[in-house]
């Protein structure tokens, strides 16, 4: 008998078709329902993006309205989740905060015990906008505990991205602040089928509910390899400190193997393309808040990883540097990407249910060969 093929990692395995996005490394494109993701970008809401994500296409003007005012009615915490996250010690991090008050909402929803309630179409679609208004709640109460200070309640008179940052700061920052904050969740809103949303699917497959395969892929985009490579970039640039010690730094770091957060990609292998876009929001941020030297250091790093390995950044790495300066602790960074990241995960979920089967591979057996007890 041959050996079978093992693909390890799963990589370069096509496993299931999707109508939800595609990333093409060849053009260096990405694609969120046919559209270009810099469009969206420049010129779209993140409440349209996340519309276009679950249903499909854009929505007309009636449908936004509806929308909007769907999302900005679920944005309260009830009082069993604030408890829950308050017992959290501070000790633990904030992905782990958020991960076990998106389980305490499937716990609390009684609808899911309902005949055919966990695949109900209906009520998943509900939920998926439900899950969308309390994430920005939660991550930006969590931030908050973190420093002393109160949950501030989310406002129905500002949009999703405004209401992120004055439930996190207290104030609804410059234009130019949210106009950043607002791209950078458009292009972490969905990715095809990354590590988290991969594993959002398996756990969908086996007709489990959207609240399971959601806190699933919270644990999974917690990892370093995957959307906690945005806090390591912070962490590096912490250690590094500024632009003339980053060749140095990045040599030491090569030497002792480490792998250098914020750079390579699964899929892109020369550069992804959300990161232009990203760092012109960067740009932006970096003027505003005069802080050149943040920009300085990013392109010496950039330059040198270039130069010693020819590999690019991925979008963890402007985005790292760039909610430091909007002034978010560095642990809340992943969290942020797990707010925006909802939309995609939804919509996958809710993919996988009308077309499903298990996700179930095998596996080739180097144990022991059969023995028996004596
Ligand atoms: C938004 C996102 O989630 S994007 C991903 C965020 N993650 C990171 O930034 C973490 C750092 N990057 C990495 O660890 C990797 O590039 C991954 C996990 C993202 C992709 O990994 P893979 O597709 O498995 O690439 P692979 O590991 O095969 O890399 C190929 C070679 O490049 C090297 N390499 C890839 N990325 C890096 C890196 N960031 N630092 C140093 N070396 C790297 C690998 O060590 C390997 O070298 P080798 O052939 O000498 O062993
Ligand atoms: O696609 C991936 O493997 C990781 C990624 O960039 C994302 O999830 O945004």
């Amino acid at each position: 008998m041959t050996d079978p093929e093992i693909h390890k990692g799963l990589a370069g395995v096509v496993v299931d078709t999707t109508t939800i996005s595609s990333v093409n490394p060849e053009t260096n494109s990405l694609l969120y329902r046919g559209y270009p993701v810099q469009e969206l970008a420049a010129r779209c809401s993140y409440e349209e993006v996340a519309y276009l994500l679950l249903h499909g296409d854009l929505p007309s003007a009636d449908e936004l309205v509806a929308f909007e005012a769907l999302e900005r009615s679920l944005r309260g915490l009830d009082v069993r989740t604030l408890r829950i996250i308050d017992d959290i010690p501070l000790t633990a991090h904030p992905m782990d905060a958020v991960r076990t008050a998106v389980s305490q909402l499937g716990a609390f929803d009684a609808t899911l015990l309902q005949p055919g309630g966990i695949l109900n179409p209906e009520l998943n679609d509900s939920r998926a906008v439900y899950l969308l208004a309390q994430l920005p709640t939660i991550v930006a109460y969590e931030q908050r505990r973190r420093r002393g200070l109160a949950l501030i309640e989310p406002r129905d008179d500002l949009n999703y991205s405004e209401n992120f940052l004055y439930m996190t700061f207290g104030e609804v920052p410059d234009e130019v602040v949210v106009d950043a904050f607002r791209v950078s969740l458009v292009l972490y809103a969905e990715h095809s089928f990354n590590a988290s949303t991969f594993t959002a699917r398996v756990i969908a497959s086996t007709l489990s509910d959207i609240y399971s395969a959601v806190t699933g892929a919270i644990g999974a985009l917690k990892g370093p390899l995957h959307g906690g490579a945005n806090e390591a970039v912070m962490h590096a640039f912490d250690e590094i400190g500024s632009a003339d010690r980053a060749a140095a730094w990045l040599d030491e770091s090569l030497a002792a193997k480490r792998k250098i957060m914020g750079f390579g990609h699964r899929v892109y292998k020369h550069g992804d393309s959300r990161v232009p876009t990203m760092r012109a929001a960067l740009e932006v941020l970096v003027d505003h808040y005069d802080r050149p030297e943040m920009l300085e250091l990013y392109t010496a790093l950039e330059t040198a990883m270039d130069e010693r390995k020819g590999i690019k950044p991925n979008l963890d790495y402007p985005s790292g540097p760039a909610y430091n300066l909007m002034g978010f602790d560095t642990e809340t960074f992943t969290p942020l990407f797990a707010a925006a990241r909802i939309a995609g995960w939804t919509a996958h979920i809710m993919e996988q249910y009308s077309s499903n089967s298990l996700i179930r591979p095998l596996s080739q057996y180097t144990g022991q060969p059969e023995r028996h007890l004596s």
